[in-house]
């Protein structure tokens, strides 16, 4: 695809990490180009299905499982008091399914021999969380078999876990079916890039209906979790090829990041497997990595969501690329200001781009399906 070919030569500045080998193996040559993100696919929202949101219900299984919600909220909670990383996993899981064909849990699907999963793709690589989702869908399918969506576990837990991390609450509707398919093309090519610059970032958010002041919001999520080394490795080592760091980077910062991510990391990324989401035994482990990398709350677990990553983002901080980039632009800037000297406002507006998040371009019936576990269609 020479296409393709010329894109990359273009634009290596914006590439994910080099494929991890199980991804080689499964997906064509053709995808191991890996062209700009968006180029070529800026139509995330198909029009017919943007207004799908509106079939939802509030309390849709209040007959059909009235157990559904509880056993969510108290799964996670159970999880969250010994894993509080569940978290973060949760959301990040949320908006990586909801980018991708919209929030059907095509992302939790496995690959067949027949079809690539998202899960397999590199901007999936390292997300957690499909066994937190597999447990709860499990204790569900004992009171109400084939009833609840995997698609509305995924934005119930992630809501209660965001809670649990102390963000703010906001309703839900329910009633999203699941996909049948998952979609590791789209997902390779529309996962925004922590190498993304504005453009790249307003471009992707933009084509599902986000405006500046939302992804500046959105971005507020990255007050939580753990971002690895190879994230954002060269921007610590070898910026865009230049052999020399991000010259936006703060001296201080730089000197931090470096000394918890060494520079031989950025040499060979991790090739770890993807998370199953079939196994057996449910101790989360995954929810923890081994692997270097730093804990957004690292001043202290105290400083409460939000605050931190907007104050950092003023002072030059920013861990990813993209997230610095939200201080390059006018409008943007002024939002990370506004965030940063208003929390309240901060969180009222989070709550706000979480259930939009949350009700991106759903499947309802009679589209889609109920699977009975999350990882596979019926
Ligand atoms: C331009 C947009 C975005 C980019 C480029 C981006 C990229 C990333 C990257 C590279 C990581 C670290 C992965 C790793 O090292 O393992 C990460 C983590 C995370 N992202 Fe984003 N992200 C974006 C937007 C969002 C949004 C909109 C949300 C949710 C609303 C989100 C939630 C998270 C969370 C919670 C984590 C931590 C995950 C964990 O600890 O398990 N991100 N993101
Ligand atoms: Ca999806």
């Amino acid at each position: 695809n020479p296409n393709a070919d010329t894109m990359r030569k273009n634009s290596p500045s914006v590439l994910w990490f080099p494929p991890p080998s199980r991804f080689t193996r499964n997906l064509s040559s053709r995808l191991m180009s890996w062209p700009r993100p968006y180029d070529g696919y800026l139509n995330g929202v198909d029009s017919a299905t943007r207004d799908s949101a509106e079939s939802l219900e509030y309390d849709y299984y209040r007959e059909s499982c009235p157990q559904a919600e509880k056993i969510i909220r108290e799964t996670v909670r159970q999880i969250y008091s010994v894993h509080s990383g569940v978290a973060p996993a949760l959301l990040r899981l949320v908006f990586h399914d909801c980018f991708i064909k919209g929030c059907d849990a095509s992302v939790l699907l496995d690959s067949t021999q027949v079809m690539n999963a998202e899960k397999d793709t590199p901007p999936n690589e390292t997300l957690k969380g499909f066994d937190v989702i597999d447990v709860i869908k499990a204790e569900i399918e004992e009171v109400c078999p084939s009833v609840v969506s995997c698609a509305d576990i995924l934005v119930l837990a992630a809501r209660e876990g965001l809670l649990m991390a102390g963000g703010p609450f906001y309703p839900l509707s329910t009633g999203r079916r699941d996909s049948t398919h998952s979609y590791a093309d789209l997902a390779t090519y529309q996962l925004p890039s922590p190498y993304g610059d504005l453009s790249d970032t307003i471009a992707s958010f933009g084509s599902r209906g986000f405006d500046e002041r939302e992804i500046v919001n959105l971005l507020g999520a990255h007050s939580i979790g753990v971002i690895h080394c190879k994230s954002f490795q060269s921007r610590l080592y070898n910026f865009s090829g230049t052999n020399e760091p991000d010259p936006s980077l703060d001296v201080g910062f730089l000197d931090l990041m470096r000394s918890k991510c060494s520079k031989s990391v950025s040499a060979s990324p991790s090739l770890s497997p993807v998370p199953s989401s079939s196994q057996s035994s449910f101790d989360f482990s995954n929810l923890t990595s081994e692997e270097p990398g730093v804990v957004m709350n690292y001043e202290g677990p105290s400083s409460g969501f939000g605050t931190l990553y907007y104050h950092r983002l003023l002072q030059g901080k920013g861990v990813l690329y993209a997230d610095q980039q939200l201080m390059v632009g006018e409008e943007t800037g002024s939002w990370v200001r506004a965030y940063a000297s208003d929390v309240s406002l901060f969180r009222r507006d989070f709550a706000e781009t979480m259930m939009k998040l949350s009700n991106l371009q759903v499947l309802t019936a009679p589209n889609g399906q109920v699977r009975h576990s999350c990882s596979k269609a019926a």
